[in-house]
C-alpha cells in the first residue's frame, strides 16, 4: 500500500513566493523518511500540502489512496507537529487540549477522559494538565503536540523540526516517543544528526526533490554543498 503517491506537485503563495515545484515522491506504508533541506526549501510547505492543509496550483496528492483533499479521510488517518507549538495549542488548559481532538472526531466524552489520562501519564504531563499550554516549557508544548497527534494513532504522522528549541530530558523523551510509533512517518529537518534517529530513507528537498536514497546520502558532501544543507 502507498501511504503517500505526489505526483509533479507544485505550490506557490500568495505573494508570488515558490514553495515547491514538480516534486514527485512515493512512499510505502511503514516507511521512515526524513525530508531534509535547507532553511526555505520547502520542507513545511510540502508537509502542509501532505497534510491536505494547502492545495497544490498543480500536480496531485494522494494519501494512502484518497485525495489529500478528503478532509474527513485525512483528520482520521494523518497527524501534523507543527514546527511551532504554538500554532497548535489554543486551549484553555493541557487537559482541554488533551480532550479536543478526540472531541472533534466524536469519541464519546468518558472514553476521550480514559485516553487523555493514559497520554498524560506516558507523557509525563500529570503535573501541568490545569496550566494554560502558553505557560509550559518549549519540551512540554511540544510533548503535548506530540500526545495529543499520537492518542489518535495516526496512520501517517507529519513532524516539522521535532526537537527544534527543545534540549536535555525532553529531546531524549520525544525520540522515544517518536521511534515507538509504529506508522508511516515523515520528519522534516535541516539537521543532519536527527535523521538516523528518525528515518532510513532520505529525500532531499529544495524546492525540488534533489536527490532520495538511504542514510548514506547524508556521507555524500557535495551533494549536501549543492542542496545546501552543510
Ligand atoms: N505563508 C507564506 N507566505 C509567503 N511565503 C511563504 C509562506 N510560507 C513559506 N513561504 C516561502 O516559501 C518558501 C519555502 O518555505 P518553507 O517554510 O516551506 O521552507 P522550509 O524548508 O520549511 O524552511 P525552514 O527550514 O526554514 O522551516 C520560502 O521561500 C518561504 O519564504
Amino acid at each position: 500500500m502507498k501511504a503517500v503517491v505526489a505526483r509533479n506537485v507544485s505550490y506557490a503563495y500568495p505573494d508570488g513566493s515558490r514553495g515547491v515545484e514538480g516534486v514527485t515522491i512515493d512512499i510505502d506504508e511503514g516507511e521512515r523518511v526524513a525530508l531534509l533541506g535547507p532553511n526555505g526549501g520547502g520542507k513545511t510547505t510540502f508537509l502542509l500540502l501532505l497534510a491536505g492543509l494547502i492545495k497544490p496550483k498543480a500536480g496531485h496528492i494522494e494519501i494512502f489512496g484518497h485525495p489529500a483533499s478528503d478532509r474527513d479521510f485525512m483528520r482520521r488517518n494523518v497527524g501534523i507537529i507543527f514546527q511551532n507549538p504554538d500554532d497548535f495549542l489554543f486551549n484553555p488548559t493541557v487537559m482541554d487540549e488533551l480532550l479536543y481532538t478526540p472531541a472533534q472526531l466524536d469519541v464519546p466524552e468518558e472514553e476521550a477522559r480514559k485516553l487523555a489520562m493514559e497520554f498524560a501519564e506516558k507523557f509525563g504531563l500529570v503535573n501541568v494538565l490545569h496550566k494554560p499550554p502558553f505557560r509550559l516549557s518549549g519540551g512540554e508544548k511540544k510533548k503535548v503536540a506530540l500526545a495529543c497527534v499520537l492518542m489518535l494513532k495516526p496512520r501517517l504522522l507529519l513532524l516539522d523540526e521535532p526537537t527544534a528549541n527543545v534540549d536535555g530530558k525532553a529531546r531524549r523523551e520525544i525520540l522515544r516517543f517518536i521511534s515507538d510509533y509504529e506508522g508511516t512517518l515523515i520528519t522534516a529537518t535541516h539537521e543532519l544528526w536527527l535523521v538516523p534517529e528518525v528515518a532510513d530513507r532520505v529525500i532531499i528537498l529544495n524546492r525540488t526533490v534533489m536527490a532520495d536514497g538511504g542514510l548514506d546520502l547524508l556521507e555524500d558532501d557535495d551533494l549536501l554543498e549543492r542542496s545546501g544543507i552543510a
